[in-house]
């Protein structure tokens, strides 16, 4: 069974466009539960775009219990305003899983992952500080990566493998050698021991071909393509569509 992790951060830069509280977010993971995903996912950024530090906090609360908790971030980035940084945030939240991601303020979005040869022994300290607060540790890597041996020498359980590049190949048709680069990724790494989240760009257009060539895929996180898709179709049919494709 492949998890489905939903991503909330487009609901929050719907309600930070126009200040308050709508809409909610609590009230869209409810209804995600209720429509049978597996887990919620933020990725709080320093510069607070969408989702904020107690927005994380609340999620939490909510969370607790039901589904799993994904939060997502660089554990590098410095606080920043009431932005305590990830390890603080996780800290006081203790998620299920944290999903650490090299971004910077600079980006769109997350557009790579990390170097695992090069960052391995800059990220031992924080994946052992992680796993002390009792979270799994997911890495998120391009498809390509090979070389799992650093991930697992510094504790981390998971790779989240980056899947922007694979949905661009399939909409444009020619996606036989991106998603061959996949599939070798998640086979390297479960090989080494570990487990294979993949998101970024998932769709119902292009889901059902990853799961098909990635045999024991754990989860995934699906924000962008989902929020768009539920505003034609509704935020609880469109997870329940997502449930169906995974299941
Ligand atoms: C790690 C990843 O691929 C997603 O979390 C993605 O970064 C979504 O973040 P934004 O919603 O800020 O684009
Ligand atoms: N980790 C990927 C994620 O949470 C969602 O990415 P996207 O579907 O918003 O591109």
């Amino acid at each position: 069974m492949t998890l489905l992790s939903v991503n909330l951060n487009k609901i929050a830069v719907l309600r930070n466009s126009r200040g308050g509280d709508e809409p909610s977010l609590a009230r869209a993971a409810h209804t995600c539960i209720e429509a049978g995903c597996g887990g919620i996912t933020v990725h709080p950024r320093p510069d607070q775009r969408h989702i904020r530090p107690d927005d994380v906090r609340v999620l939490a609360q909510l969370l607790r219990g039901r589904v799993e908790y994904n939060l997502e971030g660089n554990p590098f980035a410095p606080p920043r305003g009431d932005y305590p940084g990830l390890l603080a945030l996780a800290q006081e939240v203790r998620p299920t899983q944290i999903t650490l991601v090299p971004d910077g303020d600079g980006q769109l979005t997350s557009d790579h992952g990390f170097d695992l040869v090069r960052d391995a022994e800059r990220l031992a300290p924080l994946v052992a500080a992680f796993r002390e607060l009792g979270c799994r540790v997911s890495l998120f890597v391009d498809a390509g990566t090979v070389q799992f041996e650093p991930a697992v020498r510094i504790g981390a359980q998971r790779i989240e493998i980056y899947t922007g590049p694979y949905a661009h190949a399939f909409a444009s048709g020619h996606v036989d050698s991106e998603l061959a680069r996949c599939v070798e990724t998640a086979r390297r790494a479960q090989q080494a021991g570990l487990a294979v989240n993949a998101g970024h760009d998932l769709s119902q257009a292009n889901l059902g071909t990853f799961k098909a060539a990635i045999p024991g895929l754990a989860e995934v996180s699906i924000g962008h393509a989902l929020i768009g898709e539920a505003l034609y179709d509704g935020l609880a049919t469109t997870v329940r569509r997502y449930r169906q494709i995974l299941d």
